[in-house]
């Protein structure tokens, strides 16, 4: 069997066909009870395949949140699965956003489950946290590069809470987040069109890149970027976090998109709108 082609590459072409646009499948309690169903596992099974359904084909990703499946245990786990399944045979892209990371040895474990060929739980890409060093994700990265598939390490988060930690400057003199998107470049560098280590930098950020010294257009790869929405980022934000990057973002919206069901042509109506905003603002040529 032929190799798979590198995330970076199946994801420009996906932002390139249906806009620079994630939407986030998070079955929260309160949209679960909106949208009439339980909040148990067999509600957030139901969440993720309507989302999958009404929006499978039509946007560049979709990411579950896992934190809204594991909080059901296996059976929540085996939820995730079945989207994960649904979103792949609708040809979607999907990014579980489970922001694992650990020593070198048990992150051979997170990787096994986020980014083997074999594991229900792997969708296309994975989040990751680097708090642990950055060296510590090699296992993850190693995985990711021999199946085709992606990671987004937290560089700059859209929580406010964030700063204090990836704002902070280490012994050499650079910041916490300028450190880890220098890292990312080194592994995408001369990849084409995008690598396939992403960041998350979230829409909220504002110039936080700058003054924090975080290249990213240098990273040469995807950059997640939440707060689109739900958190009070729209076109305006997403311009000015990301200036010359612009081309390298897949914005993401979660309750934004998601409040607007469980009706399947109000969904596609409110990802349509925000779609046509975060390309407004990320591909304005377009
Ligand atoms: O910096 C980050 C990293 C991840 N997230 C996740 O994205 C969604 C945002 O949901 P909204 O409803 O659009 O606010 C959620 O799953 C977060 O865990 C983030 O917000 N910021």
């Amino acid at each position: 069997m032929s190799a798979p082609a590198p995330f970076g590459a199946r994801l420009a072409a996906a932002m390139d066909d249906h806009g620079p646009l994630c939407v986030g499948i998070d079955p929260h309690a309160a949209l679960l009870e909106a949208w009439s169903l339980p909040d148990d596992a067999s509600g957030v099974r139901e969440f993720g395949l309507r989302v999958v359904d009404a929006l499978g084909g039509r946007v560049a990703a979709l990411k579950p949140q896992a934190a809204f499946f594991e909080r059901h245990g296996s059976r929540g786990l085996a939820a995730l699965e079945d989207v994960l399944a649904a979103a792949r045979a609708a040809g979607t892209l999907t990014v579980v956003d489970a922001k694992r990371g650990d020593i070198g040895s048990t992150m051979a474990g997170y990787a096994e489950a986020f980014l083997a060929d074999a594991s229900p739980l792997a969708g296309d890409a994975v989040t990751l946290t680097p708090y642990l060093g950055v060296g510590s994700l090699r296992p993850a990265l190693d995985l990711a590069a021999a199946t085709g598939r992606g990671v987004f390490v937290l560089c700059l988060t859209s929580n406010p809470e964030g700063a204090a930690v990836q704002h902070a400057v280490g012994p050499d003199g650079r910041s916490v987040a300028a450190f880890v998107a220098a890292h990312a470049a080194t592994l995408n560098a001369g990849a084409q069109p995008l690598g396939s280590v992403g960041l998350v930098v979230g829409a909220t950020v504002g110039d936080a890149a700058r003054t924090t010294g975080t290249d990213l257009p240098a990273v040469n790869g995807p950059l997640l970027a939440p707060g689109v929405g739900a958190q009070g980022a729209g076109e305006r934000e997403l311009a000015a976090v990301f200036g010359a990057a612009r081309g390298q973002v897949l914005a993401s919206s979660s309750r934004g998109v998601l409040a607007a069901g469980p009706d399947a042509a109000a969904l596609r109506r409110a990802a349509a709108s925000a779609a046509a905003e975060v390309t407004a603002a990320l591909r304005p040529a377009r």
